[in-house]
């Protein structure tokens, strides 16, 4: 049995709005919008990894909130692990650094308006449901 690799994403959120990130890359996942976030690396915490990806990939300070419930499959061997979070009071506001070429705050009524990836739906609408 192939080990899982933990692949965490954040559920970004403000003033009820959801930050949606569009891939830029690989070829095969560009143009579909995600939940930003990135690998667990060995020796941390899923939260610490999703705010260094936050910061890596969107240049902001955030802050884990709480996890959604369930873990979503991706690609094998990774899993998705989705955690709301919110920004630092002064970070700087998200912008698509690494990974992604834009970036939306979602309000509640459009948050199905991106063509999320197939495998972030179901996380997407379990985000949903707990707003
Ligand atoms: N970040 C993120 N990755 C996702 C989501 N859905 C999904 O299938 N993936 C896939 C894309 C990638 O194959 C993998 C995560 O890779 P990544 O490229 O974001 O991770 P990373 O920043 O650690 O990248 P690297 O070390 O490989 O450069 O999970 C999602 O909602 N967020």
């Amino acid at each position: 049995m192939t080990e899982r690799i933990v692949v965490v994403g954040a559920a970004v959120l403000r003033d009820g709005c959801l930050l949606a990130a569009r891939r830029s890359a690989p070829a095969e996942l560009a143009g579909r919008w995600e939940l930003p976030g990135g690998k667990v690396e060995p020796g941390e915490e899923a939260e610490e990894a999703l705010v260094r990806e936050l910061r890596e990939e969107l240049g902001v300070e955030a802050a884990a909130v709480r996890r959604v419930p369930g873990e979503f499959p991706l690609r094998e061997p990774y899993v998705l692990r989705v955690w709301t979070a919110r920004l630092l009071e002064g970070s700087p506001e998200p912008k698509p650094l690494q990974d992604h070429d834009e970036l939306r705050w979602l309000p509640p009524d459009e948050v199905w308006d991106v063509e999320w990836l197939d495998q972030d739906v179901a996380a997407v609408l379990e985000v949903v449901r707990g707003v």
